[in-house]
């Protein structure tokens, strides 16, 4: 599980989060949705430490991530915009064992989460490939690959489907969803809700750093409103 407890941010003193509390129970599929702006990045970075409450907590399965933000990290993998920005080897095996190699994992138990991860996202075989040679959704998919291989158990997806086409968008949904079915908790904020709200179980919709939303896809979808049910949100 991951709680929010009245967690607070500001960048230089401009606040961005304001009192968030949320709880998401394992093997959720939650939507995180709300304008440009609206601070879904700045919440989700505090989900593995890569930012600090002013004030509050997050807890990923009770501990509190400030306490041990190690093991938040193996607990919950995260998958940026551009997951260029990500890669830290050349090749997509040696990538996706970084993580595990990290965690002092035997060798043997690395080669197989490795395996594991790549089979997850249907880039089995392909450990010797560089990942420059690879169109967008195998890179993305490579970024999934690298944080599954950590065998969370939340994956933090942040506008995954940036600069994918549609087939590779496909993919990368497809994925998804059997990783959800299999239990493996996945936290998404996105713009684009289309072909999304149908594999969640839950919305959060944000607005100027606070949740407005958090409802079932059904309700949710009520009470959005505007283009694409992306931005504009009433206040619940
Ligand atoms: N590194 C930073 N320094 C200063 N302000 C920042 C920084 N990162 C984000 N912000 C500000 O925090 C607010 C929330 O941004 P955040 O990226 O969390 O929103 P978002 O909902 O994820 O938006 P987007 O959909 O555009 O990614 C915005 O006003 C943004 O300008």
């Amino acid at each position: 599980m991951i709680e929010f407890r009245s967690v607070t941010y500001a960048f230089d003193a401009v606040p961005v989060l304001e009192e968030c509390s949320l709880e998401i129970d394992d093997g959720e599929f939650v939507l995180f949705a709300g304008a440009n702006g609206s601070g879904k990045t700045t919440l989700l970075r505090h989900c593995n430490g890569l930012l600090t409450p002013d004030s509050g907590e997050v807890l990923v399965d009770g501990t509190p991530v400030a306490e041990n933000p190690i093991r938040a990290r193996s607990r919950v993998g995260m998958v940026f915009q551009n997951p260029r920005d990500q890669f830290v080897a050349a090749t997509i095996g040696d990538d996706v064992a970084f993580g595990p190699e990290n965690l002092g994992l035997e060798r043997a138990v690395i080669d197989e989460r490795v395996e594991d991860a790549l089979e997850a996202v249907n880039l089995s075989g392909r450990a010797d490939e560089r990942i420059a040679e690879l169109s967008g959704g195998e890179q993305a998919r490579v970024a999934i690959a690298g944080a599954l291989a950590m065998e969370p158990t939340h994956l933090v997806l942040d506008e995954p489907f940036t600069g994918l086409d549609d087939p590779a968008r496909r993919s990368v949904l497809k994925r998804l969803e059997a990783l959800s079915a299999d239990g493996t908790g996945v936290l998404l904020a996105t713009h684009d809700l289309r072909d999304v709200l149908g594999l969640a179980d839950r919305v959060i919709a944000m607005h100027d750093g606070e949740v407005v939303v958090d409802a079932s896809p059904e309700r949710a979808v009520r009470e959005l409103e505007g283009d694409g049910l992306a931005v504009r949100v009433p206040r619940c």
